[in-house]
């Protein structure tokens, strides 16, 4: 199920540098065999404040976070679309992946050299876009010409097929991507297989110096990408690349110094990785024993037995019930004898959907 973000970016406006912090901060592997083993595969942990409360309550002897993937996808240029630079195989390696980190330079430094000469974030973003933009009006003609024939015979499907596709065409012609164009429920998912690169859900990084980081309101290229952003209704982090990775080398208390010390609450890479989590649909729920307290990664709107299968397949081939209790209500009710007595552990079954924050212990029998 591993779902990834993929990171772009025009050549040199950080990508790397925030890649290295992704894998700096790394997870450990043995905790997570089903992850890609790939240079270009940074797994991280995902930080979750409940993981800690949930282990100081049940003193477990080990405690396991969650972690996701991040994809390094790496230097894309204008004209890619056309087979530039790396051209093909990078617009192949975003079809990969399941949602976009798009890295913006809002960084002035004379010494490291822009590719189009000056900091431009909004040009930047529009460079990348339009190569995505291009890559899939050429996908989207290709299917058009299959259609076309049918629609014209009025096949019921093909003209389904070929109103979507005409109405994406006119967009993309306007230089606008995928996710910005209005879908019935029906349209939706015909669209979700055309795999469309601009109808992946993204986010942007802006990448700014380290004086900036703590307080990014002066910096206008900021301004400028969360105006781009809120027109696309995609959020904005900002981090600082080049400290990120320093950051990442901290734990503990040596981590909530230095960034007592840069001004920041919380890291720009822990607020990332919460940020795709969000945008790839993902949610987390726990197991607490005394053996293990855990946390995993489930798709929003799974069923109960479906996420049992995430810790092993026989948990859902020999499925009984979820015995559940939502975080909030363990951590009020102390212990999970507590909750019982109160009436908040519930015992549900196959076509429970499981929410974000599940304390579930699952009972099966194989
Ligand atoms: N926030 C920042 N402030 C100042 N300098 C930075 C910042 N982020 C990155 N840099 C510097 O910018 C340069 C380019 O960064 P990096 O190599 O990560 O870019 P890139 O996007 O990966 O480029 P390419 O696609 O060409 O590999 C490096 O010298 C890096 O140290």
């Amino acid at each position: 199920m591993a779902l990834t973000a993929g990171i772009v970016g025009l050549p040199n406006v950080g990508k790397s540098t925030l890649f290295n912090a992704i894998t700096q901060a790394g997870a450990e592997s043995a905790n997570y065999p089903f992850c890609t083993i790939d240079p270009n595969v940074g797994i991280v942990e995902v930080p979750d404040e409940r993981l800690q409360r949930l282990t100081e309550l049940v003193k477990p002897k080990k405690t396991v976070p969650t972690a996701f993937e991040f994809t390094d996808i790496a230097g894309i240029v204008k004209g890619a679309s056309k087979g530039e630079g790396l051209g093909n195989k990078f617009l192949s390696h975003i079809r990969q992946v399941d949602a976009i980190c798009h890295v913006v330079r809002c960084f002035a430094d004379d010494n490291i050299t822009h590719v189009s000469g000056k900091v431009d974030p909004i040009s930047d973003i529009e460079t990348i876009n339009l190569e995505l933009i291009l890559a899939d009006l050429e996908t989207v003609d290709k299917r058009i010409d299959r259609v076309a024939k049918l629609a014209k015979q009025k096949e019921k499907t093909a003209v389904f097929e070929h109103e979507i596709l005409v109405k994406l065409k006119e967009a993309f012609e306007s230089e606008k991507p995928a996710r910005s164009v209005e879908l019935t429920e029906e349209q939706l998912k015909y669209v979700k297989q055309l795999h469309l690169l601009t109808f992946k859900p993204i986010l942007y990084v802006a990448n700014v110096s380290e004086e900036e980081v703590a307080d990014p309101s002066d910096n206008e290229y900021v301004g400028l990408v969360r105006e781009f952003a809120a027109a696309e209704n995609a959020e904005v982090i900002v981090v600082c690349a080049k400290i990120e990775s320093e950051i990442a080398e901290l734990e503990g208390e040596e981590k909530e110094m230095f960034l007592e010390e840069l001004g920041i609450e919380e890291s720009g890479l822990d607020q990332l990785i919460k940020a795709s989590y969000n945008l790839l649909g993902l949610a987390t729920y726990f197991t607490a024993g005394e053996q293990e307290v855990r946390a995993w990664t489930f798709k929003k709107g799974m069923k109960a037995p479906q996420c049992a299968a995430i810790i092993h397949t026989d948990f859902e081939r020999g499925f009984i019930r979820a015995e559940t209790v939502s975080y909030d209500d363990l951590l009020a009710a102390k212990t999970m004898g507590a909750a019982r007595e109160a009436g908040k552990v519930r015992l549900e079954g196959k076509e429970y959907i499981v929410q974000d924050g599940d304390v579930i212990h699952f009972r099966f029998n194989v």
